[in-house]
């Protein structure tokens, strides 16, 4: 078999903490918190031990637990995991979720190892939107192998969770929540139906400047006739996760990467069984299992082979196999794939 362009190691929702296995909030899923970390520092075994290293991992997000708040553990929590994956000696780009901003603001993630786009200067591109960097979001772009880029977009930008009470952000993301989620707690679900439960406190949105801050870099992808792998926190296609998990807008960025040829595939965590699905303009959205819900004689993590004409997904554990053909159906630049159809017809 001719050899992949690259490969990279992805994992998702390890969220460690050094305490006794617990629930999920609905108490239907146990979460293994202590031992996430042995799940890690296994799979950590198994990427160095493969015939290549991967080129870089791919962090989902939620690498370390919200309790470790209330446990006051949080640097020692996040120093303890980063040791483990840092002993790969390759670069780990991390993606931050729900649960980096329950232990940490922006401006201490923006200072810490998991600003990857700062560890990974040479390879990254760095929004600069002129204003308050804090105001700002956490998204960049590098380009592993020549006509291959992977993006990596902030899910958290607009929401309640991370930006700091006089925000805009804050302000507008919370008038929003109150709109659309009935509950005096805005983390429950109650009485919200299907699509309709993503409007919870745990989940947030991609603003406006992000938005055309991706299309500018999606434009210029088309252009160059390169494949994008894009890659956030939360899902954005209904059919790839429980539908509580999704992005507050995600028709707005799904209708955006529908619209740009160039992207092949999209990864994300935070729904932690896990799923996949090819939409109608070919992409594939894979969430992966979260460690934190994996039993600890199991796994959760992969190796992605790509190459020309597809990615191999090599799954450990709870994650399958999978190999994944670029997208057949046609796309315009500017158009989803459902415009398009028509206009290729004539
Ligand atoms: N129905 C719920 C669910 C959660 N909460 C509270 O929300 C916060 C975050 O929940 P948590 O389960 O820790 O979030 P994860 O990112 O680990 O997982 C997302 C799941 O996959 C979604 O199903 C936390 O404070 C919970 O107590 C809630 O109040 N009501």
């Amino acid at each position: 078999m001719e050899d992949p362009v690259f490969t990279f190691g992805i994992i998702a929702d390890i969220q460690y903490a050094d305490m006794d296995d617990g629930y999920n909030y609905t108490k239907t899923r146990v979460r293994y918190y202590r031992n996430s970390l042995s799940l890690l520092q296994g799979a950590v075994r198994e990427w160095a031990s493969e015939s290549v290293t991967p080129q870089f991992i791919l962090q989902l997000g939620d690498l370390i637990d919200g309790f470790n708040v209330s446990h006051k553990s949080s640097e020692a929590s996040l120093k303890k995991v980063l040791t483990e994956i840092e002993k790969l000696k390759t670069p780990v780009h991390h993606i931050w979720g729900n649960h980096e901003f329950y232990n940490f603001s922006r401006k201490q993630l923006m200072e810490s190892r998991l600003n990857s786009s700062r560890v990974q200067a040479t390879l990254t591109t760095v929004p600069e939107d002129g204003g308050d960097p804090l105001d700002s979001f956490y998204a960049y772009h590098f380009s592993p192998s020549s006509k291959f880029r992977l993006l990596l977009i902030d899910s958290y930008d607009f929401s309640v969770i991370g930006r700091d009470p006089s925000s805009d952000k804050h302000i507008k993301s919370s008038k929003l929540l109150r709109q659309k989620n009935p509950n005096e707690d805005k983390n429950s679900p109650k009485v919200l139906d299907l699509v309709e439960t993503r409007f919870v406190q745990f989940n947030g949105g991609i603003s406006a400047a992000q938005l055309s801050w991706i299309k500018a870099v999606l434009e210029t992808s088309d252009k160059n006739k390169e494949k994008v792998l894009v890659a956030g926190h939360l899902p954005v296609h209904p059919s790839s996760t429980d539908p509580i998990c999704l992005t507050w807008n995600y028709q707005e960025v799904l209708d955006l990467l529908q619209s740009h040829p160039c992207v092949v595939a999209y990864l994300s965590g935070h729904d932690h069984d896990g799923g996949y699905h090819q939409d109608e303009c070919g992409i594939h959205h894979l969430t992966f299992n979260g460690i934190i819900e994996t039993p600890p004689e199991s796994q959760a993590f992969g190796t992605m082979s790509v190459y020309q004409d597809k990615m191999v997904l090599k799954g450990r554990g709870l994650v399958p196999d999978r190999t994944l053909l670029y997208r057949k159906k046609q796309r315009m630049a500017g158009k989803s794939c459902r415009q398009s159809a028509g206009k290729m017809e004539k």
